[in-house]
């Protein structure tokens, strides 16, 4: 079983608008609700790819009872904990044509609820009831009140029992958790660029920086670059590069999410409809890269989170290269 844990878990509310001032109303063409939050996203993809994912975190108010009811009404199963106070925060997605056809994407995150220590020792407690065939994704930014070295607790707890941990996010609650052993990271270009102080277009220095992470612990380093595509790294170096198929942007948001999803399904040998001839079974990085491409570039490409169908439409032309 996968369980993803989202610290911060948000309701994304998707506005399209035609244009924007500051210091003015804007009004927006159209809008839509997602429920969110990168744990939530990985969970909901993973159980589109046919797996047994959960989704746990912090919930509150109101607002964190419409995200349960929308995630488990999308079939995922849901076990977070609830905090006294506060509410799920709601994340503001602006999308905006820009004047030579592109797409303008500019988000509000807001700061979400506090969480506290009795809350996080419950959290815990679930995480220690991991086993040996279960992952855990620890994914996004921690809420406030949280231990910097949060997920660096949550993946020991995991390790512990034989879990294996998959840990997205950025900055020093990436690098503390890598004292962990994690499974897996992905960073994305521009974040390991500015850890290693490099220019994210120098694929020479971001491979090396995802080296230097394998090297202080992850097995493998996911490397997410935007419509430049992915490379996976390990701690001897470049495993494989791939490019992302073409298309048209549509919405960022969640396609590293859907990555990662892809990335996990794969490698537990996940086939598609219709693709059932591309996968080799389990255990495969480069195919799970494959796969982990066509389900970023599948959401990229449209309004939400890709369905399984779409990333089908895009597993045969997504094309992974290995590299040793
Ligand atoms: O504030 P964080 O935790 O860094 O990111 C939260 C978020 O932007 O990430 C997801 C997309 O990856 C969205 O569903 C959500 O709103």
């Amino acid at each position: 079983m996968f369980l993803t844990v989202t610290c911060n878990p948000a309701l994304d509310w998707m506005m399209r608008l035609p244009a924007f001032a500051e210091g003015v109303t804007n009004r927006s063409a159209a809008d839509d609700l997602s429920y969110g939050g990168k744990g939530v996203n990985v969970a909901t993809m993973l159980h589109r790819f046919g797996q047994d994912a959960c989704a746990s975190g912090f919930i509150a108010g109101t607002t964190g009872t419409a995200l349960v009811e929308g995630v488990e009404a999308a079939g995922v199963p849901c076990d977070f904990v609830r905090l006294d106070a506060g509410q799920t925060r709601i994340n503001v997605k602006m999308k905006r044509p820009r004047a030579d056809g592109s797409l303008e994407e500019t988000e509000i995150n807001g700061c979400g609820p506090a969480v506290d220590p009795v809350a996080i020792a419950t959290l815990r407690r679930r995480i220690e009831r991991l086993g040996s065939d279960d992952c855990l994704v620890l994914s996004g930014s921690l809420a406030p009140g949280c231990p910097a070295d949060l997920y660096a607790d949550l993946a020991a707890a995991a390790a512990e029992h034989g879990a294996r941990c998959v840990v997205d996010t950025t900055g020093a609650a990436l690098t503390e958790a890598l004292a962990a052993r994690p499974f897996l990271v992905k960073p994305n270009n521009h974040e390991l660029a500015e850890l290693a102080g490099c220019d994210a277009a120098d694929e020479v220095a971001v491979v090396a920086a995802a080296r230097d992470l394998a090297r202080a612990g992850a097995r493998f380093v996911l490397v997410s670059c935007g419509a430049a595509g992915a490379l996976l790294v390990d701690a001897k170096g470049l495993i494989a590069r791939g490019a992302a198929p073409a298309g048209a942007l549509v919405n960022s948001v969640g396609a590293g999410d859907s990555m990662v999803a892809g990335f996990l399904a794969g490698l537990a040998g996940a086939s598609l409809p219709g693709c059932e001839s591309l996968c080799p079974g389990a255990d495969d990085a480069v195919y799970a890269l494959r796969l982990g491409l066509a389900a970023g570039s599948a959401t990229a490409f449209s309004p939400s989170l890709a369905s399984a169908g779409q990333v089908s439409d895009l597993l045969p032309v997504t094309f992974v290269k290995p590299c040793n």
